[in-house]
């Protein structure tokens, strides 16, 4: 079934086009990386998913009720930051009107740090964490609510190789009980390995298709 359906959306900013009747589908289960060169509209696409901008033209279809789950591209944590690990995962957590966790709340926010390896670190402050230490910390606060489709921007970008493996596998484990993955990458390497699915945005337009094709588009394009 589908998690999400865009049907020829097209995006400006002002007189500026970004992208134009663009169409694809994300079905549960699917891993669908999002490819190309910088300033192509990868994160303007994403804005327009969430609602936070409004498109010129087309529709973008998500059933009723569907929860999603966003990790942006940048965030500024600076080191005076002053929650804990624990805290700032548990922000994303209040599902009751009470102002503090109920029992499965915080039952949900414990099995979610141990899954995310972030136990042991738990209590200390976010803002002293180390780059991977933070991106498993917002992912976990992404995937407390157990959104049905997770969206990743660039969530791997400022990782070695090894932490952004690691991250990667962590969600793929999700996405084998279920989850629905949408990661806008420019590492191709990394698409080719977890994605499913890819859409390629140009500049002159998009292809989408699975991720053996992905493989054949790559021997093709320069930017990669
Ligand atoms: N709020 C805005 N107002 C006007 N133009 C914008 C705005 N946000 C982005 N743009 C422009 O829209 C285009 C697409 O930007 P976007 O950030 O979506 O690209 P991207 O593919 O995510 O790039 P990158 O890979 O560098 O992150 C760029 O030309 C950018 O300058």
């Amino acid at each position: 079934m589908a998690v999400l359906s865009v049907e020829d959306l097209t995006v400006a900013y002002g007189d500026h086009t970004v992208f134009k009747d663009l169409s694809f589908t994300v079905n549960d289960g699917d891993f669908l990386v999002v490819v190309g060169e910088n300033g192509v509209g990868k994160t303007t696409l994403v804005r327009a998913l969430l609602g936070l901008v409004k498109p010129k033209a087309g529709t973008v279809n998500i059933p009723t009720g569907t929860r999603i789950g966003y990790v942006p591209q940048f965030r500024n944590i600076d080191e005076e930051y002053p929650l804990s690990i624990r805290d700032f995962v548990a922000l994303n957590s209040r599902q009751s009107w009470l102002p503090w966790l109920t029992g499965k709340e915080r039952h949900a926010l414990d099995r979610m740090i141990r899954i995310t390896d972030l136990t042991p670190i738990a209590g200390r402050p976010l803002g002293l964490a180390s780059g991977g230490e933070k991106q498993r910390a917002y992912l976990a606060q992404a995937l407390l609510p157990a959104p049905r489709l997770l969206i990743l921007d660039e969530s791997t970008a400022s990782l070695d190789n090894e932490m952004k493996y690691n991250l990667l596998d962590l969600v793929a484990r999700f996405q084998e009980a279920g989850l629905s993955v949408m990661f806008i990458t420019h590492d191709w390497d990394l698409a080719e390995h977890y994605g499913t699915r890819y859409l390629h945005m140009t500049k002159d337009g998009y292809s989408t298709g699975s991720i053996d094709e992905l493989a054949e588009l790559r021997k093709e394009t320069v930017e990669c």
